[in-house]
């Protein structure tokens, strides 16, 4: 089944809720783990128990494994292995992108069957050019997997070249939407191609309405953005959109019970 069906089901299913495990070296002292591998592994799988049947979509930062070297990446891929087991999928926030032979690789570690940190969807940046996640995008469709390309980022930095106007009167954010959109032209009920806009924005500026895939939307809760800014900038209709919060939900363990608490009532606090 395609990837955009799977998402589809699991919102259904689950609500329309992404959480992330970004073991911070702050959160592993809050939860009274060592800063080392021992509980990187801890903070991880507690997480993916807690989270890994109940939330839709939960999103690992690969930056907090990668910091701990190849033995922070065996936890990452013990990670994904223990949440996709647990009927979740798993979004790989690594915000990947470069020339299109250097994709290639990234797509068979990320989105080929049989690879230890294949997950269900990765982030990519489009900034070396869209048309340069193709073999990631053609890797995706595939297998039915997904990618998220990087359009409006919820950091203030971004809008210096997101809102930057293309060479052809349109803003580069508005260039990454439409080459998704085209990606995504006839499939039901969502596309593959998904787009990370940020929940913080001042105003969206861009037309999502020919999208017809995903928009996941960090910066949720710890950043600052609410559920009123997601009406604001999405509309009334929030389906197929994704808010994603990792460190509002992270601060409630390291007890499963209370981050599976924090889950509830920040999907209730959706209300859709
Ligand atoms: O535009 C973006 C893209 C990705 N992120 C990532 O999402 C989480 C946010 O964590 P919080 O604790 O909820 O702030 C983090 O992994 C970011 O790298 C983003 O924030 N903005």
């Amino acid at each position: 089944m395609r990837f955009g069906a799977r998402l589809h089901r699991a919102i259904a299913e689950r609500g329309p809720l992404c959480v992330g495990i970004d073991p911070h070296p702050g959160l592993l002292d809050a939860w009274g783990l060592p800063r080392d591998v021992s509980g990187l592994e801890r903070f991880a799988l507690t997480a993916a128990e807690a989270l890994g049947d109940t939330v839709a979509v939960v999103k690992p930062q690969s930056a907090f494994f990668e910091a701990y070297g190849s033995k922070g990446v065996a936890v990452l891929e013990r990670a994904i292995a223990e949440l996709r087991a647990a009927g979740a999928l798993v979004l790989l926030d690594v915000k990947r992108g470069d020339i299109g032979s250097t994709m290639a690789a990234y797509a068979a570690a990320y989105l080929t069957d049989g690879s230890p940190l294949a997950a269900d969807a990765v982030t990519v940046s489009p900034y070396l050019g869209f048309g340069s996640l193709a073999p990631a995008v053609e890797a995706a469709t595939a297998s039915g997997r997904g990618v998220f390309a990087l359009a409006l980022t919820s950091n203030p930095e971004g809008a210096s070249v997101q809102r930057a106007t293309a060479a052809d009167g349109r803003s580069v954010a508005q260039a990454v939407v439409d080459e998704a959109a085209a990606l995504n032209a006839g499939v039901e009920p969502l596309g593959d191609v998904g787009l990370v806009v940020g929940a913080t924005l001042a105003e969206l500026g861009v037309d999502l309405s020919d999208l017809r895939g995903p928009v996941l939307a960090p910066g949720f809760g710890a950043q600052g953005a609410t559920v009123a800014d997601l009406r604001r900038l999405f509309g009334a209709d929030l389906s197929g959109v994704l808010p994603t919060t990792s460190r509002d939900v992270l601060k409630h363990g390291p007890g499963a019970a209370t981050l599976r608490s924090a889950v509830a009532r920040v999907r209730d606090s959706l209300d859709v």
